[in-house]
Protein backbone atom coordinates (compact mmCIF):
# COMPACT_ATOMS: atom_id res chain seq x y z
CA UNK A 1 0.00 0.00 0.00
CA UNK A 2 1.24 3.33 -0.81
CA UNK A 3 1.22 5.41 2.44
CA UNK A 4 1.99 8.86 1.51
CA UNK A 5 0.06 11.75 1.62
CA UNK A 6 -0.13 14.25 -1.56
CA UNK A 7 -0.32 17.81 -0.99
CA UNK A 8 -0.19 20.65 -3.42
CA UNK A 9 2.37 23.15 -2.23
CA UNK A 10 2.74 26.83 -2.94
CA UNK A 11 6.05 27.00 -4.19
CA UNK A 12 6.13 30.53 -5.06
CA UNK A 13 5.56 31.10 -0.63
CA UNK A 14 8.08 28.79 -0.46
CA UNK A 15 11.94 28.94 -0.64
CA UNK A 16 13.61 25.53 -2.42
CA UNK A 17 17.09 25.00 -2.01
CA UNK A 18 18.49 22.61 -5.31
CA UNK A 19 21.84 21.50 -4.77
CA UNK A 20 23.42 20.21 -8.13
CA UNK A 21 23.03 21.50 -10.99
CA UNK A 22 23.78 18.77 -13.72
CA UNK A 23 21.29 16.16 -15.15
CA UNK A 24 19.40 15.35 -12.47
CA UNK A 25 19.39 18.78 -10.91
CA UNK A 26 18.08 20.03 -14.12
CA UNK A 27 14.97 17.42 -14.46
CA UNK A 28 14.02 18.20 -11.00
CA UNK A 29 13.96 22.12 -11.97
CA UNK A 30 12.49 21.20 -15.51
CA UNK A 31 9.50 19.61 -13.78
CA UNK A 32 9.13 22.47 -10.52
CA UNK A 33 8.88 25.12 -12.97
CA UNK A 34 6.24 23.39 -15.27
CA UNK A 35 4.36 22.86 -12.71
CA UNK A 36 5.39 26.37 -11.11
CA UNK A 37 6.62 28.69 -13.41
CA UNK A 38 6.40 31.26 -10.36
CA UNK A 39 8.34 28.99 -7.93
CA UNK A 40 11.16 30.24 -6.13
CA UNK A 41 14.21 28.67 -6.21
CA UNK A 42 18.47 28.88 -5.00
CA UNK A 43 20.38 26.59 -6.84
CA UNK A 44 23.90 26.21 -5.56
CA UNK A 45 26.49 24.07 -7.56
CA UNK A 46 29.90 24.30 -8.52
CA UNK A 47 28.96 23.15 -11.80
CA UNK A 48 26.11 24.43 -13.10
CA UNK A 49 24.51 23.31 -16.72
CA UNK A 50 24.43 25.16 -19.69
CA UNK A 51 20.66 23.87 -19.63
CA UNK A 52 20.05 25.06 -15.87
CA UNK A 53 21.45 28.11 -16.56
CA UNK A 54 19.31 28.71 -19.53
CA UNK A 55 16.48 27.73 -17.66
CA UNK A 56 17.31 30.12 -14.49
CA UNK A 57 17.10 33.06 -16.72
CA UNK A 58 13.84 33.05 -17.59
CA UNK A 59 12.32 33.68 -14.06
CA UNK A 60 13.28 36.44 -11.81
CA UNK A 61 12.55 33.89 -8.85
CA UNK A 62 15.65 31.92 -9.28
CA UNK A 63 19.39 32.20 -8.38
CA UNK A 64 21.92 30.75 -9.05
CA UNK A 65 25.08 30.51 -6.55
CA UNK A 66 27.60 28.88 -8.05
CA UNK A 67 29.59 27.19 -4.88
CA UNK A 68 30.15 24.24 -3.30
CA UNK A 69 27.42 23.22 -1.01
CA UNK A 70 27.35 24.53 2.40
CA UNK A 71 24.85 24.39 5.64
CA UNK A 72 24.54 28.04 5.30
CA UNK A 73 22.70 27.99 2.36
CA UNK A 74 19.85 26.28 4.57
CA UNK A 75 19.43 29.14 5.91
CA UNK A 76 15.66 30.61 5.03
CA UNK A 77 14.67 27.58 3.25
CA UNK A 78 11.45 25.30 3.65
CA UNK A 79 12.39 22.82 1.07
CA UNK A 80 15.49 21.51 0.22
CA UNK A 81 16.33 18.57 -3.04
CA UNK A 82 19.98 17.00 -3.15
CA UNK A 83 21.02 16.64 -6.83
CA UNK A 84 24.80 16.10 -6.86
CA UNK A 85 27.00 13.21 -8.00
CA UNK A 86 28.65 13.15 -4.69
CA UNK A 87 26.59 10.57 -2.73
CA UNK A 88 28.27 11.95 0.88
CA UNK A 89 27.53 15.56 0.05
CA UNK A 90 24.19 14.39 -0.43
CA UNK A 91 23.99 12.95 2.62
CA UNK A 92 25.21 15.51 4.66
CA UNK A 93 22.44 17.64 2.65
CA UNK A 94 20.34 15.23 4.13
CA UNK A 95 21.46 15.05 7.86
CA UNK A 96 22.17 19.33 8.13
CA UNK A 97 18.29 19.44 6.72
CA UNK A 98 16.81 17.16 8.95
CA UNK A 99 18.64 18.56 11.96
CA UNK A 100 16.97 22.04 10.69
CA UNK A 101 13.60 19.92 10.40
CA UNK A 102 13.42 20.82 6.93
CA UNK A 103 11.70 18.33 4.31
CA UNK A 104 14.32 16.96 1.75
CA UNK A 105 14.65 15.24 -0.97
CA UNK A 106 17.73 13.32 -2.04
CA UNK A 107 16.59 12.79 -5.93
CA UNK A 108 16.70 9.08 -6.58
CA UNK A 109 17.80 8.14 -2.93
CA UNK A 110 13.84 6.87 -1.80
CA UNK A 111 15.86 5.77 1.63
CA UNK A 112 16.82 9.50 2.45
CA UNK A 113 13.58 11.30 0.77
CA UNK A 114 11.09 12.85 3.16
CA UNK A 115 9.00 13.63 0.23
CA UNK A 116 9.31 12.27 -3.59
CA UNK A 117 8.70 14.40 -6.76
CA UNK A 118 5.92 12.50 -8.66
CA UNK A 119 4.05 12.96 -11.93
CA UNK A 120 2.12 15.74 -12.50
CA UNK A 121 -0.75 16.49 -15.23
CA UNK A 122 -2.18 19.92 -15.45
CA UNK A 123 -5.22 20.88 -17.12
CA UNK A 124 -5.63 24.79 -16.21
CA UNK A 125 -6.90 24.61 -12.74
CA UNK A 126 -6.91 20.88 -12.09
CA UNK A 127 -3.64 18.93 -11.51
CA UNK A 128 -3.55 15.69 -10.53
CA UNK A 129 -0.31 14.16 -8.49
CA UNK A 130 0.94 10.39 -9.55
CA UNK A 131 3.41 8.23 -7.30
CA UNK A 132 4.25 4.90 -7.83
CA UNK A 133 5.35 4.72 -3.92
CA UNK A 134 9.05 4.79 -5.27
CA UNK A 135 8.94 1.79 -7.23
CA UNK A 136 8.31 2.85 -10.51
CA UNK A 137 9.37 6.10 -11.81
CA UNK A 138 8.57 4.29 -15.42
CA UNK A 139 5.04 3.84 -14.81
CA UNK A 140 4.52 7.48 -12.95
CA UNK A 141 5.48 8.89 -16.26
CA UNK A 142 3.64 6.53 -18.76
CA UNK A 143 0.45 7.39 -16.59
CA UNK A 144 1.54 11.27 -16.88
CA UNK A 145 1.20 10.81 -20.63
CA UNK A 146 -1.64 8.65 -20.70
CA UNK A 147 -3.77 11.06 -18.58
CA UNK A 148 -2.43 14.15 -20.22
CA UNK A 149 -4.13 12.31 -23.73
CA UNK A 150 -7.03 11.16 -22.31
CA UNK A 151 -8.47 14.04 -20.10
CA UNK A 152 -10.18 16.97 -22.47
CA UNK A 153 -8.65 20.55 -22.40
CA UNK A 154 -11.80 21.80 -21.88
CA UNK A 155 -12.21 20.31 -18.57
CA UNK A 156 -11.05 24.14 -17.03
CA UNK A 157 -14.30 25.28 -19.04
CA UNK A 158 -16.49 23.40 -16.65
CA UNK A 159 -14.30 24.26 -13.41
CA UNK A 160 -14.63 27.76 -14.09
CA UNK A 161 -18.57 27.55 -14.91
CA UNK A 162 -19.18 25.80 -11.90
CA UNK A 163 -16.85 28.21 -9.83
CA UNK A 164 -18.52 30.97 -10.80
CA UNK A 165 -22.17 29.24 -9.59
CA UNK A 166 -20.46 28.21 -6.92
CA UNK A 167 -19.82 31.87 -5.86
CA UNK A 168 -23.87 32.69 -6.80
CA UNK A 169 -24.48 29.80 -3.86
CA UNK A 170 -22.90 31.99 -0.75
CA UNK A 171 -25.36 31.52 1.88
CA UNK A 172 -26.76 28.03 3.04
CA UNK A 173 -23.74 25.60 3.22
CA UNK A 174 -26.16 22.80 2.89
CA UNK A 175 -28.12 24.06 0.02
CA UNK A 176 -24.69 24.59 -1.71
CA UNK A 177 -23.31 21.35 -1.34
CA UNK A 178 -26.63 20.10 -2.42
CA UNK A 179 -26.97 22.37 -5.53
CA UNK A 180 -23.47 21.10 -6.67
CA UNK A 181 -23.62 17.93 -6.31
CA UNK A 182 -27.05 18.08 -8.32
CA UNK A 183 -25.21 19.51 -11.16
CA UNK A 184 -22.73 17.42 -11.64
CA UNK A 185 -24.23 14.64 -10.94
CA UNK A 186 -24.06 13.37 -14.43
CA UNK A 187 -20.86 13.22 -15.28
CA UNK A 188 -20.72 10.07 -13.15
CA UNK A 189 -24.05 8.78 -14.34
CA UNK A 190 -23.60 9.78 -18.15
CA UNK A 191 -20.90 7.27 -19.19
CA UNK A 192 -23.15 4.36 -17.72
CA UNK A 193 -26.45 5.24 -19.29
CA UNK A 194 -24.56 5.56 -22.79
CA UNK A 195 -22.80 2.68 -22.66
C1 LIG B 1 7.99 11.01 -11.45
C2 LIG B 1 9.38 11.63 -11.58
C3 LIG B 1 9.22 13.07 -11.16
C4 LIG B 1 10.49 13.91 -11.12
O1 LIG B 1 11.62 13.43 -11.30
O2 LIG B 1 10.30 15.12 -10.87
C5 LIG B 1 10.33 10.80 -10.75
N1 LIG B 1 11.21 10.17 -11.52
C6 LIG B 1 10.97 10.41 -12.84
C7 LIG B 1 11.58 9.75 -13.91
C8 LIG B 1 12.62 8.73 -13.83
N2 LIG B 1 13.53 8.62 -12.82
C9 LIG B 1 14.36 7.56 -13.08
C10 LIG B 1 13.97 6.98 -14.33
C11 LIG B 1 14.68 5.82 -15.05
C12 LIG B 1 13.95 4.52 -14.83
C13 LIG B 1 14.16 3.92 -13.44
O3 LIG B 1 15.29 3.95 -12.91
O4 LIG B 1 13.15 3.43 -12.87
C14 LIG B 1 12.85 7.71 -14.78
C15 LIG B 1 12.00 7.46 -16.02
C16 LIG B 1 12.44 8.19 -17.24
O5 LIG B 1 13.22 9.17 -17.13
O6 LIG B 1 12.01 7.76 -18.31
C17 LIG B 1 15.49 7.16 -12.22
C18 LIG B 1 15.22 6.94 -10.79
N3 LIG B 1 14.30 7.60 -10.03
C19 LIG B 1 14.37 7.17 -8.74
C20 LIG B 1 15.42 6.19 -8.66
C21 LIG B 1 15.96 5.55 -7.38
C22 LIG B 1 15.25 4.32 -6.96
O7 LIG B 1 14.16 3.99 -7.46
O8 LIG B 1 15.80 3.67 -6.07
C23 LIG B 1 15.93 6.03 -9.95
C24 LIG B 1 17.05 5.10 -10.40
C25 LIG B 1 18.39 5.85 -10.39
C26 LIG B 1 19.59 4.96 -10.65
O9 LIG B 1 19.44 3.85 -11.15
O10 LIG B 1 20.70 5.43 -10.32
C27 LIG B 1 13.55 7.63 -7.66
C28 LIG B 1 12.52 8.53 -7.68
N4 LIG B 1 12.06 9.14 -8.80
C29 LIG B 1 10.90 9.79 -8.49
C30 LIG B 1 10.20 10.66 -9.35
C31 LIG B 1 10.45 9.49 -7.10
C32 LIG B 1 9.40 8.38 -7.11
C33 LIG B 1 8.09 8.78 -7.79
C34 LIG B 1 7.09 7.69 -7.67
O11 LIG B 1 6.56 7.52 -6.56
O12 LIG B 1 6.79 7.01 -8.66
C35 LIG B 1 11.76 8.98 -6.47
C36 LIG B 1 11.56 7.86 -5.43
C37 LIG B 1 12.49 10.08 -5.70
C38 LIG B 1 12.56 11.41 -6.34
O13 LIG B 1 13.47 11.59 -7.17
O14 LIG B 1 11.73 12.26 -5.97
C39 LIG B 1 9.98 11.49 -13.02
C40 LIG B 1 8.96 11.28 -14.16
C41 LIG B 1 8.38 12.63 -14.54
C42 LIG B 1 7.49 12.58 -15.74
O15 LIG B 1 7.95 12.37 -16.87
O16 LIG B 1 6.31 12.88 -15.54
N1 LIG C 1 22.13 11.38 -15.27
C1 LIG C 1 21.06 10.72 -15.01
O1 LIG C 1 20.10 10.76 -15.75
C2 LIG C 1 21.00 9.90 -13.76
C3 LIG C 1 20.00 8.94 -13.65
C4 LIG C 1 19.92 8.24 -12.48
C5 LIG C 1 20.79 8.48 -11.44
N2 LIG C 1 21.79 9.40 -11.55
C6 LIG C 1 22.64 9.65 -10.40
O2 LIG C 1 22.28 10.93 -9.84
C7 LIG C 1 23.46 11.63 -9.41
C8 LIG C 1 23.56 12.98 -10.13
O3 LIG C 1 23.76 12.74 -11.52
P1 LIG C 1 23.89 13.90 -12.60
O4 LIG C 1 23.84 13.22 -13.92
O5 LIG C 1 22.94 14.97 -12.31
O6 LIG C 1 25.39 14.40 -12.34
P2 LIG C 1 26.09 15.63 -13.05
O7 LIG C 1 27.54 15.33 -13.01
O8 LIG C 1 25.42 16.00 -14.31
O9 LIG C 1 25.81 16.83 -12.02
C9 LIG C 1 26.27 16.81 -10.71
C10 LIG C 1 26.02 18.19 -10.10
O10 LIG C 1 26.36 18.13 -8.72
C11 LIG C 1 27.15 19.25 -8.42
N3 LIG C 1 27.99 18.98 -7.26
C12 LIG C 1 28.80 17.92 -7.01
N4 LIG C 1 29.41 18.06 -5.80
C13 LIG C 1 28.94 19.22 -5.27
C14 LIG C 1 29.18 19.94 -4.06
N5 LIG C 1 30.02 19.46 -3.12
N6 LIG C 1 28.57 21.11 -3.87
C15 LIG C 1 27.71 21.62 -4.80
N7 LIG C 1 27.45 21.00 -5.98
C16 LIG C 1 28.07 19.82 -6.20
C17 LIG C 1 27.96 19.52 -9.67
O11 LIG C 1 28.46 20.84 -9.65
C18 LIG C 1 26.87 19.31 -10.71
O12 LIG C 1 26.11 20.47 -10.84
C19 LIG C 1 24.62 10.70 -9.69
O13 LIG C 1 24.91 10.01 -8.49
C20 LIG C 1 24.11 9.75 -10.76
O14 LIG C 1 24.75 8.49 -10.69
C21 LIG C 1 21.88 10.10 -12.70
Amino acid sequence: MNELYPVFLKVAKLNTLLVGAGNVGLEKLTFLLKSSPNAHVTIVANWISPEVREMAAQSKHITIIEDDYHEKYLAGKHIVIAATDDKEVNKQIHLDAKERYLLVNVADTPDLCDFYLGGIVTKGNVKIAISTNGKSPTIAKRLRQLLEEIIPDDIDDMVKNINQYRDTLKDDFQYKVEALNKLTKELLTKGKTEA
